[in-house]
């Protein structure tokens, strides 16, 4: 791939407690496990690095605990990373690496230049406010100020994600869980993101529903094109979803590739038993 990554991340490391002389030093750590034998502190990423180009979707699999969510959290400043770098491709920010900017900027980032679809609809909407509402909060926060245009931009989101029209001041609290992850899409869509990020969007919504959700996101990657990191345990979704894969154990990555190559042609032991739990 020539193009410019939309998003490249290197060296990103997070650690949960202050480590001490047992695994401060890398090479001591005992890579079996994400934890210090020694002070019980967790390293949920370590060292990882990895490049997200124009249009794709690349996914992110591992087990529990492998450090998956941490990564996406970190890279969304829900959390503080540990050390680390990240860039996107937007020209007033892309010399800048986005863990070093202020809070102030960091809100700026998520607020113009990224969307983010949690597993749990309620970290991403306020269920007591109406649907168009929480466009509305987004696209406020984006910088739009016209009444009229956010119910225009508004209803036309929400109907993309099948939601109807007539629906669209119904609180999501009203709403099953997969109409309530459908209107998160449509707000993360709202300011145009060139970087989506969806973490375990389709656990726990039954099997139809799901496959409805998945539709949806492949949709939107064919006809917006914008660039998606999916985090999932789930193989079966990163299947059908991913360009590219990422596999992640104890908080490193450990395998990646085109996820038809990951899949078909496993190289770490851990994938393979990954893989072949699926057959
Ligand atoms: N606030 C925290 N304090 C201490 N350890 C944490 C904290 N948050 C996560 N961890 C640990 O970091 C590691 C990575 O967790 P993370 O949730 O990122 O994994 P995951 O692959 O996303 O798993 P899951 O799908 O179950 O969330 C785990 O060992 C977890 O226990």
């Amino acid at each position: 791939m020539f193009e410019k990554p939309s998003l490249s991340v290197r060296n990103l490391e997070k650690q949960f407690g202050e480590g001490c002389p047992n695994c401060n030093d890398a090479s001591n750590r005992f890579l079996e496990k994400n934890y210090c034998p020694v002070c019980g502190t967790v390293y949920a990423c370590q060292n990882v690095s990895f490049d997200l180009y124009p249009g794709e979707i690349l996914g992110v699999v591992g087990e529990s605990g492998s450090g998956k969510s941490t990564m996406m959290q970190c890279l969304y400043f829900d959390l503080e990373v540990t050390s680390g770098e990240a860039y996107i491709q937007v020209e007033e920010w892309q010399a800048k690496n986005l863990f070093s900017l202020s809070s102030q900027q960091k809100r700026f980032i998520r607020n113009h230049h990224y969307g983010m679809v949690y597993q749990n609809p309620i970290r991403g909407l306020k269920m007591d406010v109406s649907s168009i509402g929480n466009i509305a909060e987004k696209l406020i926060a984006a910088g739009s100020r016209n009444v009229s245009e956010m119910e225009r931009v508004g209803g036309a989101l929400l109907e993309s994600v099948q939601i109807p029209l007539n629906r669209r001041k119904e609180e999501p609290r009203n709403f099953s869980g997969g109409m309530q992850q459908r209107v998160q899409i449509a707000k993360a869509l709202s300011n145009n993101p060139p970087v989506l990020f969806l973490d375990e969007v389709t656990t726990g919504l039954d099997l139809s529903v799901q496959a409805n959700v998945l539709d949806l996101i492949k949709q939107i990657q064919r006809e917006l094109g914008i660039s998606m990191l999916v985090v999932s345990h789930d193989l079966a979704v990163i299947k059908m979803l991913a360009d590219r894969t990422i596999v992640m154990l104890n908080g490193a990555i450990i395998e990646e590739g085109l996820t038809d190559q990951v899949l078909e042609d496993p190289q770490h032991s851990y994938t393979q038993q990954l893989v072949y739990s699926l057959l």
